[in-house]
């Protein structure tokens, strides 16, 4: 009876008004404010409330009484959240914040769409009134980063590749992908450690740098040319290079890429920090024969003047079977305008005959670090034998480290050589490094007999001297460089 009463007296609707007045006059004196991020925006997904949950997921720890586990698809990790209804502490710039996690259950489904889940959710950040303006926009940005940061560590990466040869998959998108699972890191790369550690550090200079790029108005992007012999660990440090940065890899095959406005939509598809790769970029394009009547017919020349505009030639037919990819184009994919379209992107361009390369290629500003692997040096051998047979530094006797240390620069083997014979032997550890040392000892002999010995000093300087000789043979420009600009010229005289 005193229920019905009450009804008569106050009814629904001034319940309602009342308990809006009160929540307005609370919040009038109220020294907070309230931000909800609901989980669905109208019919959409809303992506701040994806980006708090994983944001929060890296500050709660798991000292938490009640947590919730999840582990999306695709991804390698599980990540912590804010049960329901739970609050959690969070400060920026000296600033506190308090997050709720607000589920309530949906009312009778309404028309929808779509299926709207039974529970309805939703964060509530709460920030005092004085510090909204000072961080809101900036925190906000922070959460988003941050949760960008933590879905690219525990989400798979892709090893992208173009191999459809320019046709388009459903989605529209020329590149296929792999997940991207190669466990070569900078730790088990066997190589100078000083010289690893000059190109780690660049790396992480350049993945942290990106107010150094905005203020010095450079494009925000990084090319490594990597020359050596095969088997020196040139593809094995693009895997080290992208676990350490947690980059995904773009392995461009040039050969069918068919023309150069191709080559600008490959590039506009990839996505930001990204590892863009061109393999053996010596014999994906000619560069060797400079000149029109080359003997190699199958091999693109970038100086036939219908391939270097590029743009004509959308049905990519040039005399060489359908590649009309030049190497301006090239350079243009690497340097021009449409490099940056996108943002923090590391070429890599791989050779083993750096002197078959164009100066054009490898003037400075163009690819910003040159990196040689080289033969297996003393320093490469012990991590190798560390690697594959878990030697320390102090484990091998003084005697066979000196006699390697002797042999194995002479011997000229690469990494991929050595490790063959260690892997072959690696449960009889002394047999594996008698039978290494043996092997060195064969091959510095025979080197020596062939006359192809150098020290080892002479075969940085004749490396160095083949890359300098490269940039500086050229007085006035590259070829290249010279018939592009006898090309304008006649262009001129035309119109
Ligand atoms: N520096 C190195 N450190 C560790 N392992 C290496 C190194 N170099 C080569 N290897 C081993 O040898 C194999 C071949 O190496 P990789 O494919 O990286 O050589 P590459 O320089 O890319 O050769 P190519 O010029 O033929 O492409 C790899 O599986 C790797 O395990
Ligand atoms: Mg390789």
């Amino acid at each position: 009876f005193c229920q019905s009463l009450l009804q008569v007296i106050f009814p629904p609707e001034l319940r309602f008004a009342c308990l809006k007045f009160f929540n307005r006059v609370f919040h009038l004196f109220s020294s907070y404010c309230y931000f909800d991020i609901t989980e669905i925006d109208g019919v959409n997904t809303n992506e701040l409330y994806n980006a708090v949950q994983l944001y929060l997921s890296s500050s709660v720890s798991i000292n938490g009484s009640r947590l919730s586990l999840t582990r999306a698809l695709n991804s390698s990790a599980i990540t912590f959240g804010l049960s329901n209804n739970d609050c959690i502490v969070d400060t920026f710039n000296g600033v506190t914040v308090l997050w709720e996690h607000v589920v309530t259950q949906r009312q009778a489904q309404t028309f929808s769409w779509r299926p709207l889940p039974e529970e309805k959710r939703g964060f509530t950040l709460r920030i005092k009134k004085r510090d909204k303006s000072l961080i809101l926009d900036a925190y906000l940005d922070y959460v988003m980063e941050k949760a960008n940061e933590i879905r690219r560590k525990n989400q798979e990466r892709f090893l992208y590749t173009n191999s459809r040869g320019g046709s388009l998959d459903s989605r529209g998108h020329p590149w296929e992908s792999v997940p991207f699972k190669h466990p070569s890191t900078f730790d088990t790369l066997a190589m100078d450690p000083v010289k690893k550690e000059e190109i780690m550090d660049d790396l992480k200079d350049f993945a942290n740098g990106q107010s150094f790029y905005q203020k010095t108005g450079r494009a925000w992007k990084r090319g490594y040319l990597l020359y050596g012999p095969p088997g020196t660990g040139k593809s094995s440090m693009i895997a080290a290079m992208a676990n350490y940065l947690s980059y995904d890899i773009y392995d461009l095959e040039l050969t069918e890429v068919h023309n150069n406005s191709e080559l600008r939509k490959l590039l506009m598809k990839t996505s930001s920090k990204s590892i863009i790769v061109i393999e053996d970029i010596d014999c994906s394009i000619n560069l060797t024969n400079r000149k029109k009547n080359n003997n190699n017919p199958g091999a693109r020349n970038y100086y036939d003047s219908e391939m270097r505009s590029g743009s004509g030639s959308g049905s990519g037919c040039g005399e060489d079977g359908g590649n009309s990819i030049t190497l301006s184009g090239l350079l243009n994919f690497t340097d021009g305008l449409w490099s940056c379209c996108g943002s923090e992107r590391i070429f890599v361009f791989t050779t083993n005959h750096i002197e078959k390369l164009d100066p054009a290629l490898l003037r400075s500003g163009r690819m910003d670090m040159h990196i040689y692997m080289s033969y297996c040096s003393y320093p490469a051998l012990k991590i190798l034998l560390k690697n594959y047979l878990g030697y320390e530094e102090g484990d091998l006797d003084d005697d066979v480290l000196k006699e390697l240390a002797e042999v194995v620069d002479k011997a000229e083997m690469t990494p991929a050589d050595i490790s063959e014979v260690l892997i072959k032997n690696r449960r009889y550890k002394q047999k594996a490094v008698s039978e290494l040392l043996e092997l060195l000892k064969t091959r510095a002999e025979r080197n020596l007999k062939s006359g192809s010995l150098r020290e080892k000093n002479s075969v940085d300087i004749d490396d160095e001297e083949q890359e300098k000789r490269a940039l500086e043979s050229p007085k006035e420009g590259s070829e290249f460089e010279e018939h592009c600009k006898k090309e304008e010229e006649d262009e001129e005289k035309m119109k």
